[in-house]
């Protein structure tokens, strides 16, 4: 797909910095070089050093400018990158520069990736995974975009769409051709090669959302009752105050959310309210809100109090098929009686340690179950691999080759989805908008 307009872009971070980097793709960018650097482009990948002008004429700044000469660029068409000093009004003068030139216009948000797509230099699932190294924050993160981006699970799709598209070839056979033309087994193989990629499709489905946990961060909830010490852990492992802790019980009434690194994993931590039979309405909503956050959390930190009687609502209905970390707090207080689990002090910081041990523990369990890297990495992949095992499933009950047929070719489109080899146009506009400007 040949595209007659230029973009350009800052592809750096906003703001005061040593470089900043702006990408121009498009057919103008040959000219855009010659304008600035009043030169033809320096030989392919090799940086220049060249005075840079406005189009005054007057040099603005020095800088290196790199060449990469379709189709041999991210985007696939001809790219420009200008290496100059960081500084706003340095920054400023070659977007003026740029933006007066005729044929180029600023990018939208994930343009440069987009065209990149369209000219066959990535597929869907790699687009996405430069989106999510660029939003990688855990090593978990980065790891598992960067697995994505080397082609996981683009390979694998691939492989399945082949072997059905291979067993479809010969539903189509069997369709066409009368039974003294064409063997028996070609059928049957059509159909055993289609059991075979369902049950591999059914292999990656049953992941438990690994994927999706890593990238978006698992939930841990922390509940117990009042004066527990939930906000002093919260504060604790976040390292801030994030929530108000004070001597009086049902201190805390909102579900306070914080986003941590812990261990190499991201974490949605959140605080809750005190469980109790609550004084008014708004704690009320505040205990509805924080069983609320156990039942949907993956994992549920509670806190008990060693030193004082647990008089806490009877909420275990609510953990019944939950993980759970029971922590002791109050370890620097007399204790009536010796309890299991795992004991801490929020006042002294003993046993701190231990926790956040404990919760990078059954993290890592919960992201790393199974010891296979998860391929799909958002509900897309899943909901498309979704819909081929169920056509698959359909497929078996299908006598008529025709049907099998049919549902096969369903299966074929839905796996398609997951790289763009099929529909693109449609979901391009899905996977784009979540984009920054300048990728
Ligand atoms: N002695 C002692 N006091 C603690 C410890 N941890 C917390 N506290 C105190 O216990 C009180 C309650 O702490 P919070 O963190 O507000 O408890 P919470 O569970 O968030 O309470 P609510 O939000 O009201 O449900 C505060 O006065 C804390 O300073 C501890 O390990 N030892
Ligand atoms: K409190
Ligand atoms: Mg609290």
């Amino acid at each position: 797909m040949r595209r007659d307009d230029t973009i350009f872009a800052t592809a750096s971070a906003p703001g005061r910095a040593g470089v900043a980097v702006v990408r121009v793709s498009g057919p103008a960018a040959r000219f855009a070089v010659q304008t600035v650097s009043r030169k033809a482009p320096p030989p392919p990948r090799r940086a220049a050093l060249r005075a840079l002008r406005s189009g005054a004429g007057e040099i603005f700044d020095r800088g290196l400018v790199l060449w990469f000469p379709a189709p041999d660029s991210y985007t696939g068409e001809d790219v420009a990158e200008f290496h100059i000093h960081g500084g706003r009004a340095v920054l400023a003068a070659l977007i003026e520069a740029l933006a007066a030139m005729p044929g180029l216009r600023a990018a939208g948000p994930g343009e440069f990736t987009r065209r990149g797509v369209e000219n066959g230099k990535l597929d869907l699932t790699q687009a996405e995974a430069i989106a999510d190294l660029v939003d990688a924050e855990t090593e978990a993160q980065r790891r598992q975009a960067l697995r994505q981006y080397d082609g996981a699970l683009a390979r694998c799709s691939d492989g399945w769409r082949t072997d059905l598209t291979k067993a479809l070839a010969w539903a189509e056979a069997a369709i066409d051709f009368s039974d003294e033309e064409l063997p028996e087994e070609v059928m049957a193989d059509a159909r055993q090669t289609a059991a075979v990629v369902k049950d591999a499709l059914i292999a990656q489905l049953g992941d438990a959302h690994r994927g999706e946990l890593v990238r978006e961060g698992l939930f841990v909830a922390v509940v117990g009752a009042p004066n527990a010490g939930k906000s002093s852990l919260v504060n604790a492992l976040a390292g801030r105050d994030v929530a108000i802790v004070s001597e009086t019980a049902g201190t805390t009434r909102d579900v306070i959310e914080v986003r941590l690194n812990l261990g190499g994993y991201a974490v949605v931590l959140a605080d809750t309210a005190g469980l109790r039979a609550a004084a008014d309405h708004i704690e009320a909503e505040g205990v509805r809100r924080a069983l609320q956050r156990a039942e949907t959390a993956d994992l549920v930190v509670l806190v008990k109090d060693g030193s004082a009687p647990d008089n806490a609502l009877d909420y275990n209905d609510k953990l019944d098929s939950k993980t759970v970390l029971t922590v002791w707090n109050k370890a620097d207080l007399p204790w009536p009686a010796a309890q299991q689990g795992l004991t801490l002090s929020l006042q002294t910081g003993d046993g701190l340690q231990t926790v956040v041990d404990a919760i990078t523990a059954a993290a890592r369990d919960k992201l790393e179950a199974g010891g296979e890297a998860p391929l799909l990495t958002r509900a897309r992949h899943r909901e498309a691999l979704e819909e081929a095992a169920a056509a698959l499933a359909r497929a078996e009950t299908q006598d008529a080759p025709e049907l099998f047929a049919e549902d096969l070719r369903l299966a074929v489109r839905a796996i398609g989805r997951i790289t763009g080899r099929v529909d693109v146009e449609d979901l391009l506009d899905v996977i784009f908008r979540d984009f920054c400007i300048g990728k």
